[in-house]
């Protein structure tokens, strides 16, 4: 059976004290990770102090975004090892609005997975269709070229480690969730994918999470589905309590 992952993604939310405040009193309150993946993806600027803040607990820390050099003259940016130099355990990458409003290409976002991994930073590694594509009957075949643009050239032992999140755009920060069996068919199509390339062993044991709108009175049904192994989650992830609902949710899928 596959871990369930729950990851609060903060975006660019929270002051200095708010982040470490959260990550201080989340520590003694959720379930252990044998049972479920805590993570927190936070503001670069946040993350050493977090990652000191969570050491010894079971909360694990996570950069929103990084380059994929390994250093240079790319003014702004954070890379692949100095986040792991401060004990960055995940990174999500290739979130909707990175492609957006910041132009990252599948290929950009293939080479910073490549990255992660020579670092031993996990990737969460994002798709998702817009709403016209999604009328257009085009899901399955905008989010399987994502996330084949985002796995080539890698080992199928390389890919069982990473983590996949669907985030259909439509549903993101809208109040809209995907029906849990709507959601489960993408994650399920997504696995297919996996299975074609990589097969059926890289496909069972690779988690795949859904986002968009998640919340603690939807969580557990969409956990409850075949393909749904965890959630991504913006809004709900900024109060403690909520947080902590939807990782217990996790704990008991
Ligand atoms: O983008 C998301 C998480 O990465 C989802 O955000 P919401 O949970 O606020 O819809």
């Amino acid at each position: 059976m596959r871990k369930p992952i729950i990851a609060g993604n903060w975006k660019m939310y929270k002051s200095f004290e708010e982040a470490a405040d959260f990550v201080d009193e989340v520590k003694s309150l959720i379930p252990s990770n044998e049972q479920v993946d805590a993570v927190i993806c936070a503001p670069a600027i946040y993350l050493a102090t977090l990652v000191e803040i969570a050491d010894g607990s079971d909360v694990a820390i996570a950069a929103q975004n990084m380059h994929y050099e390994d250093e240079g003259a790319f003014t702004g940016e954070v890379s692949a090892p100095q986040l792991a130099s401060i004990g960055v355990d995940y990174v999500v990458l290739g979130h909707s609005e990175r492609r957006e409003y910041f132009n990252e290409t599948d290929e950009a976002i293939n080479k910073k997975v490549r990255a992660a991994l020579n670092n031993d930073i996990v990737p969460i590694i994002c798709c998702g269709e817009t709403d016209a594509e999604r009328e257009a009957g085009q899901t399955e075949a905008k989010v399987g070229g994502q996330i084949e643009a985002a796995l080539q050239g890698f080992t199928p032992e390389e890919v069982q480690h990473m983590v996949i999140a669907y985030e259909p755009i439509w549903a993101i920060g809208t109040g809209k969730t995907a029906t849990a069996d709507d959601a489960n068919a993408v994650c399920g199509a997504i696995r297919a994918v996996i299975a074609k390339q990589f097969g059926d062993d890289t496909a069972q044991a690779i988690r795949i999470q859904y986002g968009g709108s998640v919340k603690p009175e939807n969580v557990e049904e969409l956990l409850s589905k075949e393909h749904i192994d965890g959630a991504l989650v913006g809004g709900a992830s900024l109060q403690v309590a909520s947080y902590v609902k939807l990782v217990e949710a996790g704990a008991n899928a």
